[in-house]
């Protein structure tokens, strides 16, 4: 007979945190959001924490080399997508860890044979009105030449005109090459009156750009996330397919830590990477493992020598594997049975293995209780996916401005064709939408604002630390219809404006 767990799912929107004695010492201010990434013995320090408890999930929509390194600014981790060819992702995490502060990567790329109307396009896109004219319109092709507002007129130009014939041509541009520091770079931009200084390579390719009005803006952040030689921090999802190539060009790239993607990590696939990667680079090599959602998921994953183990099936915004497969557990309850299991490995091994939720995560309050069940730090896909640093497009419908935002298990995703399930093409479903998600302006300010409830809650919870958090929190479910009681109610609202 099948077993049968009676006590239903539940997800974060079905829980309060109840508040705890705060003495005045406990202000946000003081609060600490270090938390740790890999797995450590008793009485030890992880090998990598994050500065803060998040991480921006392994999909196409998500997590590319620019979200990298914007979210390694603020002290969290990307993990970039694996859903593409082992050359283009190596290239994706190289450039994160070649980022050097004040040096950007350009977004706005054009080929030169493109039209007035596409270059409004893009502008409309990115929002950015220098453009680079690279042979291959991406961010390091080689360098044609450079578009600003003041090399045309709209009034005067027709629509069909082609790049080519009013770009600033590559003879006439002043270029840096890519040994120049930043200091030298801004030189060059006060003594020549620029407003932009492309960075090239010894082949005219594009590596970067010097901006002048960001010349302020180099401060550093103290909460950043580096390694010992400075360079930001980056992580990549694997499959269980092409492992054996992939892990080894990852890491010749600079990948910090990987972690294998996949809806289902009980599975014997997992075991055999994580074998693969104790063979070949020992403990040196860190790997997350998942998604599991019960105790048994966990310590097969535990066993197998996972780094951290991440929590979650169904949950995503994107994601339709409870209603296409029917499996699947409430995150909530997913984190809080896995937690257990966790805790118990522990008191057994003295070894503590990080937890990731992934998934459900729908206000900003439902990471403070991700948390405060006793996961270690979240991995979050529509969440950063809203910001300008996504890979998406930016897109105006009807007078607001969205993002896409597909999920990994969509036929959008799956056109790269990692997954070659051996079956008949028609035998494949989906287990993700496409979609769009609100556009919600730059990661920074939106991570800053999540955070000081974070924070702000975790005083109220009189807790300074996540792992005080962890073992002093009260919980509580909630009524559905104590739900309608916390949000705005028996009022007639004055502005409809979306809360922040
Ligand atoms: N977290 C979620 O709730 C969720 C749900 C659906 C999809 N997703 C995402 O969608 C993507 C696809 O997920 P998935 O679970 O379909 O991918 P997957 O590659 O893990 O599994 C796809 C299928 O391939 C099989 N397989 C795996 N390795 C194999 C190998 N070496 N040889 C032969 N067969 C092998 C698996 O058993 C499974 O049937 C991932 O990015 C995943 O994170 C996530």
């Amino acid at each position: 007979m099948a077993t049968y767990i009676t006590e239903p799912s539940y997800t974060f929107g079905e829980y309060l945190l109840l508040p705890g004695y705060s003495s005045k010492e406990c202000i946000p201010k003081r609060v600490d959001l270090q938390t740790p990434l890999v797995k450590f013995m008793r009485g030890e320090k992880p090998a990598i924490s994050l500065n803060i408890p998040m991480t921006s999930a392994i999909m196409q929509a998500v997590s590319d080399d620019r979200m990298a390194i914007a979210l390694a600014k603020e002290g969290g981790m990307s993990f970039i997508y694996g859903s593409q060819s082992i050359e283009n992702q190596a290239q994706m995490i190289a450039s994160v860890k070649a980022y050097r502060a004040g040096f950007v990567i350009s977004d706005s790329n054009i080929i030169q044979d493109a039209t007035i109307e596409d270059l409004l396009k893009l502008k409309e896109r990115t929002g950015h009105s220098t453009v680079a004219v690279t042979s291959d319109g991406t961010a390091n092709g080689r360098l044609l030449g450079l578009v600003t507002s003041k090399d045309y007129r709209m009034s005067r130009l027709p629509l069909t005109m082609q790049i080519k014939d009013f770009m600033t041509k590559f003879e006439n541009l002043i270029c840096a090459q890519q040994e120049v520091t930043l200091k030298e770079a801004n030189d060059i931009i006060w003594e020549n009156k620029l407003n932009c200084l492309p960075i090239i390579d010894n082949n005219q390719r594009l590596i970067s750009m010097v901006f002048r009005k960001d010349y302020n803006f180099h401060k550093k952040n103290e909460n950043e996330l580096i390694d010992r030689s400075k360079r930001f921090m980056v992580g990549a999802g694997i499959n269980t397919r092409d492992y054996a190539e992939r892990i080894p060009a990852l890491i010749k790239a600079g990948a910090d830590i990987f972690c294998i993607d996949s809806s289902e990590g009980y599975s014997e696939w997992q075991k055999i990477v994580l074998e693969y990667v104790r063979k070949n680079y020992g403990d040196k090599v860190k790997i997350g493992a998942g998604n599991v959602v019960d105790g048994d998921g966990f310590r097969f994953l535990a066993q197998a020598g996972a780094d951290f183990v991440k929590v979650g099936i169904g949950g995503g915004a994107i994601c339709i594997t409870r209603e296409q497969k029917g499996i699947g557990r409430g995150q909530a309850t997913a984190v809080i049975e896995v937690v257990k299991a966790r805790d118990a490995y522990f008191y057994e091994t003295g070894i503590y293995i990080p937890i990731c939720s992934d998934g459900g995560i729908v206000h900003d309050y439902h990471m403070t209780l991700a948390l405060a069940m006793g996961a270690d730090f979240l991995m979050l896909g529509r969440y950063f996916a809203r910001f300008d640093e996504s890979p998406t497009n930016k897109i105006n419908i009807n007078g607001n401005y969205m993002k896409e935002y597909w999920g990994e298990g969509s036929a959008r995703a799956k056109n790269w064709q990692r997954y070659d399930l051996g079956e008949d093409e028609k035998m494949s479903f989906e287990e993700g939408v496409d979609s769009f998600v609100p556009y919600a302006g730059k990661l920074k300010d939106n991570v800053a604002l999540s955070l000081s409830k974070v924070r702000s809650t975790m005083c109220n919870c009189g807790c300074l630390t996540i792992s005080a958090l962890q073992k002093n929190a009260k919980i509580t479910r909630v009524s559905a219809t104590s739900i309608i009681e916390g949000s705005a109610h028996d009022v007639l609202l004055r502005e409809s404006r979306n809360r922040r």
